[in-house]
């Protein structure tokens, strides 16, 4: 059974349910004629009881398993018949949007693409929901190579309005590429991308006119056919992905920037592009017309892809000056043409203020290997579209250049997995830079690296701010000179910068250097010397290190805080003194908070840390005791009503976050760090990136022998499940019904938690425990409740008090406190629902409009 029908089971629970479909599957092969619904109420007549968490998941299963089947015999069967059939089948709500989407899969497998509004509309309740289920489904499918449902193109040779069809020359998920003849335009050559007529590509592209950027020349339509056509002028090239596989092909490992044109020429010269003499010249003559203006021929490898990503840069930079966001940025849409240089293509995705209004949100989506991380929550959380702007493109535009570095793009998750599930994996990856330039080839620049580094940022604010930054320093990279919003952190690259870049200098004076050269070989060393400004040549500074790292605190705190006043810019003084600070000072506005912040804002700080990090091991300790220090701030902080003491609880929180996740970075095995990274992430509300945290964590915990650390794995379970429920609520608290849904199934995953930590919770621990499942269920009793299941509603009222009883007893027992108005909250939300479990609930209309 896959994951996203293992919501709220335990391992057993899964075995059980595994069980019974295997069971039906067996029948079923034995009897062609089985009718699920007899089958099922056969079974819950006769087989052991199974709980109520059990019972949903196995009836879902079980109708999983009979699409399939019947879809095997030939008939076509719809989740809706099962739902009449056996209404039992809604109280796997949770479940259903599997169901529908399994549906959709198999009838698209079967030859019998759905037209995914009509689809929808069978499903009313869940309609929502179905569409951004059906984006992964487009997303996943792109990303595992599948072919996803297509309109009905037509064929090369046909016309299309104005135009006739010469050749095929694009294949995209859901368009078709020609190049066809412009009979307005007396049958001018031009390029003809047909979809269906959704999103906002005309506009958004069409309002656009940057050399980089494939313009727009006219839009048609054929609304019969749900058809549109948009018309370009034709720019023969290559696809950049297409480019990169060749340059390794041509050279494993590129050393200079004309692989890259010659991998062109050769993709070009082998293909059925259809090249008029112009275009035949202009290949012959080498990369030299404006398109490729500053395509540095003679350079290096790693220059000529940092000038692809440079020229994609600028476009973007204009796009997003005008608040357009690519949102699919990737090697698949940069086209390498022949004249034109780098074009970046397909707006197909982007969010545009020029779109109109209805359009806006018309299509969401990215391409899975190349997306952000806030991209992916919003997959997961439509609430987070609005977050998706120019730093995603940034984002995206990080791993289009480490691909053209490397030869390789990031992994995606197994295809196989369900997509929420899929998405959550990408996430949790995602939170491990995945800047690992050099470790694939040492001869890039460390200054790339850093600049790829900074594109990868986890957090958008970290990144560039906009394409127009990223341009800034690719461009001084190119050109050798320091970059404006980075950092070079190494020092023989920047001293060799600088003597390239004062060369003339270097050559008139050449005379005097040889004789100082002469005279002293300690002269040559003072004056590279003074060219690296960083703490690493200060051997005071070296010192410092040493007594931070074997606990001699204040005498550090004095040596480093010399050397700050001497160097305020350098970085590396100011985190040192907030690690030595953070281990004796505990007040509310701590130095560490303030060193720590301080150094982060200084240009290039990470990069040196980073760097820094290399030779020194204890730099994720120090990193992630601090994080825990500001994350104890943030607990013992009393004055959080006031905005005084608002402010100082996000300051610490930020920088808390911030070195947990710099450690982690650092040391991705660390269970401590991710711990206090999922600590607060909780405390900042993203609950769903604690819950990804604390899942790795669950994945890899070992049975300790340390008495210690023999109830980590159910403490973190027993957050895990707190973390679930807050997501639920949360949740809860939207009106539409996919976010409904989505709650209802985190309050599952809370409860399966809860039901795992059963036996194991020990003493200490129960107060927490019944506290945790008093709310669980008291949330899944609210759901119940509204939509009308009886019998599950009673259920949990007697799971609720029992929970809640012993919660209070526990607590006061130990000594400790509940508040008279938290428990009379509790026993209010208690009341209400027994009340209605006694009554019979009320069928009360739910947020989708379900009875
Ligand atoms: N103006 C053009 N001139 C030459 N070739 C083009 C042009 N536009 C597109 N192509 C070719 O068609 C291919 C597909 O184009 P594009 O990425 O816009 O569409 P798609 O992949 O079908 O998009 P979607 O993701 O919207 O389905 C390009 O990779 C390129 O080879």
């Amino acid at each position: 059974m896959d994951f996203a029908d293992s919501g709220g089971l335990d391992q057993d629970g899964v075995e059980r349910v595994d069980g019974e479909i295997a069971r039906f599957e067996q029948a079923a092969a034995a009897n062609r004629e089985l009718v699920l619904r007899l089958y099922w109420a056969e079974r819950l007549r006769d087989g052991p009881p199974l709980s109520v968490v059990e019972r949903s998941a196995c009836l879902a299963g079980l109708v999983k398993a009979d699409l399939r089947r019947r879809f095997d015999l030939g008939e076509a069967p719809a989740v809706w018949e099962y739902l009449e059939e056996i209404p039992q089948l809604r109280e796997a709500d949770a479940r259903m949007l599997s169901l529908v989407y399994e549906e959709f899969c198999l009838r698209e497998e079967h030859g019998d693409a759905p037209d995914v509004e009509s689809f929808c509309d069978r499903y009313p309740a869940w309609k929502d929901s179905l569409i951004s289920q059906l984006g992964y489904h487009r997303i996943l499918s792109k990303a595992a190579g599948l072919v996803p449902p297509k309109p009905k193109f037509p064929e090369v040779g046909e016309r299309f309005e104005e135009f006739s069809l010469l050749a095929l020359i694009g294949k995209g998920g859901y368009s078709r590429v020609y190049l066809s003849s412009d009979r307005s335009l007396g049958g001018k050559r031009v390029v003809l991308k047909i979809s269906g007529d959704r999103g906002q590509e005309a506009e958004t592209q069409g309002a656009l006119d940057h050399p980089h950027i494939v313009p727009v020349n006219s839009v048609v339509y054929q609304p019969d056919r749900g058809l549109r056509g948009l018309s370009m002028p034709y720019r023969p090239g290559l696809p950049l992905d297409d480019v990169i596989r060749r340059v390794r092909r041509l050279e494993p490992r590129p050393s200079s920037a004309r692989t890259l044109w010659d991998a062109l020429v050769e993709g070009i010269e082998g293909g059925d592009a259809v090249l008029d003499e112009e275009f035949a010249a202009a290949l012959r003559a080498g990369p030299t017309s404006d398109g490729w203006r500053g395509f540095p021929l003679r350079g290096t490898f790693a220059q000529g892809a940092a000038w692809i990503a440079l020229v994609v840069a600028r476009a973007l930079a204009y796009a997003h000056d005008r608040r357009t966001y690519h949102r699919d940025v990737k090697p698949g849409n940069v086209l390498l043409t022949i004249q034109h240089g780098p074009q970046l293509l397909d707006f197909n995705l982007a969010q545009s203020p020029h779109a109109p209004r209805e359009a806006q949100s018309a299509i969401q989506g990215g391409t899975l290997p190349y997306m952000a991380p806030e991209q992916i929550e919003a997959f997961l959380n439509p609430e987070r579209w609005g977050s998706v702007g120019a730093s995603a493109d940034i984002y995206s535009l990080g791993l289009m250049l480490r691909e053209l570095l490397t030869g390789q793009a990031l992994d995606v998750p197994d295809s196989k997995l369900p997509p929420a599930r899929a998405l959550r994996e990408l996430l949790d990856r995602r939170l491990v830079l995945p800047a690992d330039v050099r470790g694939h080839d040492a001869r890039t620049p460390h200054a790339l690296e850093a600049i790829v580094r900074k594109c990868l940022r986890h957090d958008p604010a970290d990144r560039y701010a906009s394409g127009k930054d990223l341009a800034e320093d690719l461009e001084r990279f190119l050109q050798r000179r320091p970059m404006v919003h980075n950092a070079n952190p190494s020092r023989s690259e920047r001293v060799r910068d600088w003597g390239v870049r004062n060369r003339r200098v270097l050559a008139a004076n050449a005379f005097y250097l040889l004789v100082l050269a002469l005279l002293s070989p300690l002269v040559i060393r003072q004056v590279t010397a003074m060219l690296q400004p960083e703490a690493k040549r200060r051997p005071e500074f070296h010192n410092a290190v040493q007594m931070v790292d074997s606990g001699r605190y204040p005498e550090a705190i004095a040596l480093l805080t010399n050397l700050v006043e001497e160097d305020p810019a350098a970085p590396l003084y100011r985190f040192y003194l907030g690690f030595a600070h953070s281990e004796i000072d505990s007040r509310p506005q701590t130095a560490a908070e303030i060193y720590y912040s301080d150094a982060m804002k200084q240009p290039g700080a990470e990069a040196e840390l980073l760097d820094w990090a290399k030779g020194n091991e204890q730099l994720a300790k120090h990193l992630r005791r601090l994080g825990q220090h500001f994350l104890n701030e943030t607990t013992s902080n009393k004055n959080r009503g006031t905005e005084a003491g608002e402010a100082a609880f996000q300051r610490a929180m930020e920088l808390s976050v911030h070195a947990f996740s710099t450690a982690v970075t650092l040391d991705p095995s660390s269970r401590e760090t991710i711990y206090g990274l999922a600590t607060t992430e909780e405390f900042k509300k993203n609950y769903d990136v604690a819950h990804g945290l604390l899942t790795k964590m669950l994945e890899k915990a070992q049975p300790s022998t340390d008495p210690a650390h023999a109830n980590d794995p159910t403490r973190w379970r027993l957050q895990r499940s707190r973390v679930a429920v807050m997501l639920a609520k949360s949740l809860a608290g939207s009106p539409d019904s996919k976010s409904m849904e989505q709650s209802a199934s985190w309050a599952d995953k809370a409860l399966g938690d809860l039901d795992v930590c059963q036996s194991s919770t020990p003493t200490f621990l129960k107060p927490l425990y019944y506290g945790l499942r008093t709310e669980v269920v008291l949330t899944l009793g609210e759901f119940h409740l509204r939509d009308g299941a009886a019998d599950l509603l009673a259920a949990d009222c007697s799971d609720a008090k029992a929970a809640m009883d012993a919660w209070f007893l526990l607590t006061r027992s130990n000594g400790d406190e509940i508040p008279k108005d938290v428990e009379d909250r509790y026993r209010r939300r208690l009341r209400i629902l027994q009340d209605a479990a006694e009554s019979g609930p009320r069928r009360v209309r739910t947020s989708a409009g379900r009875e």
